[in-house]
């Protein structure tokens, strides 16, 4: 049972997140022209593209007929989330004229690539990112939803208006107390622990350890900090770095029954103290507090990982919050 919001869907009722029954009126595509390609995955081709009510840029987030099922359950989620601290905005949903194609118009964002950004993120930089971060995902739990695929990836960041989106909620689900979840969600690098030993009745927590993957990246300026070739291999990489002493708590308290053949992930690793991962390029951004701040983010136990409304109150973020709340009384 999550700590935090664990009874929000049931008090907005199922209207809220029910997304198998409700109507999607879609607009006639003549409204919105392609550009460029920028992008694209399993699910969907990603374009930027023209409003021409208004000669605005755009994103044209075309989805494939595969991904036909899970569109409801996405324009659920956006619809939702309009209006969130940088979460994405929905602007609208197109069917082409054959009937065959989904699109979904968002808000562009004058995005920079993560391998261009993490080398140049300043501690001041790094500070704002993280924290616009935790308000987009604490609105997104307090709302009753888990994102399931924070990464850089879905971060997206327009560097010269210090402006943060939250992307692709096409993985995203409601959270409901007692409820097994699939496992095979996110990118492999930002998958929690629950996620890589087979823990189903996770919760929005599995957001938090996504998020202390990217600031251990930002901090320690790596691009990716526990970098797996395969599901297990992210695990050993985890256990290598958090230990397995609490391993075994974590897989005990939950009676996981964690099954495998291979001799590494059975080896016994000490914790390696998070100073370990400090250099001389990274050490000014590597703060005491920022230490204390990971440690909270990247424990095993998905009920001990700071919420986003805790991480958001941390020491690390003083400076920020004051410059936010000053900014609220102008
Ligand atoms: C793969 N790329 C690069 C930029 N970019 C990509 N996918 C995007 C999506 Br989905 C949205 Br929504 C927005 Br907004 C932007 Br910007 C996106
Ligand atoms: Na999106």
């Amino acid at each position: 049972m999550a700590r935090v919001y664990a009874d929000v869907n049931a008090t907005l009722g199922q209207s809220w997140y029910d997304y198998d029954n409700f109507r999607i009126d879609w607009s006639p595509p003549e409204r919105y022209e392609i550009v460029r390609r920028v992008g694209g995955g399993k699910y969907s081709e990603v374009f930027e593209g023209v409003d021409m009510a208004n000669n605005d840029q755009c994103i044209i987030k075309v989805l494939k007929p595969v991904a036909a099922k899970k569109i409801k359950r996405e324009i659920k989620v956006l619809r939702n989330l309009t209006g969130g601290p940088n979460v994405v905005a929905l602007l609208d949903v197109v069917l082409d004229s054959s009937g065959r194609y989904h699109s979904l118009i968002m808000e562009y964002v004058d995005n920079i690539e993560w391998k261009q950004l993490f080398p140049r993120l300043t501690e001041s930089d790094i500070k704002h990112y993280t924290f616009q971060l935790l308000k987009a995902l604490d609105f997104v739990h307090s709302h009753g939803i888990m994102h399931r695929d924070v990464k850089p990836g879905n971060v997206m960041v327009d560097y010269q208006h210090r402006k943060l989106r939250l992307i692709d909620w096409g993985l995203a689900e409601f959270y409901h107390p007692g409820t097994d979840y699939h496992i095979r969600v996110g990118s492999r690098y930002y998958k929690a622990p629950e996620l890589l030993v087979g823990y189903k009745q996770y919760d929005y927590s599995l957001d938090m350890w996504s998020v202390g993957c990217m600031f251990a990246s930002m901090i320690f300026r790596r691009e990716h900090f526990f970098r797996g070739s395969d599901n297990d291999d992210q695990l050993l990489k985890i256990l290598k770095t958090l230990g397995t002493e609490q391993f075994d708590v974590y897989l005990r308290k939950y009676n996981i029954h964690f099954e495998t053949e291979l001799e590494s992930l059975l080896t016994n690793y000490a914790k390696l103290p998070w100073s370990r991962f400090i250099t001389a390029e990274n050490q000014v951004l590597a703060s005491s507090e920022a230490l204390d701040l990971l440690d909270r983010l990247l424990q095993y136990d998905h009920h001990e990982r700071l919420t986003a409304r805790e991480a958001q109150a941390h020491v690390y973020f003083n400076s920020v919050r004051l410059e936010a709340s000053s900014a609220k009384v102008e």
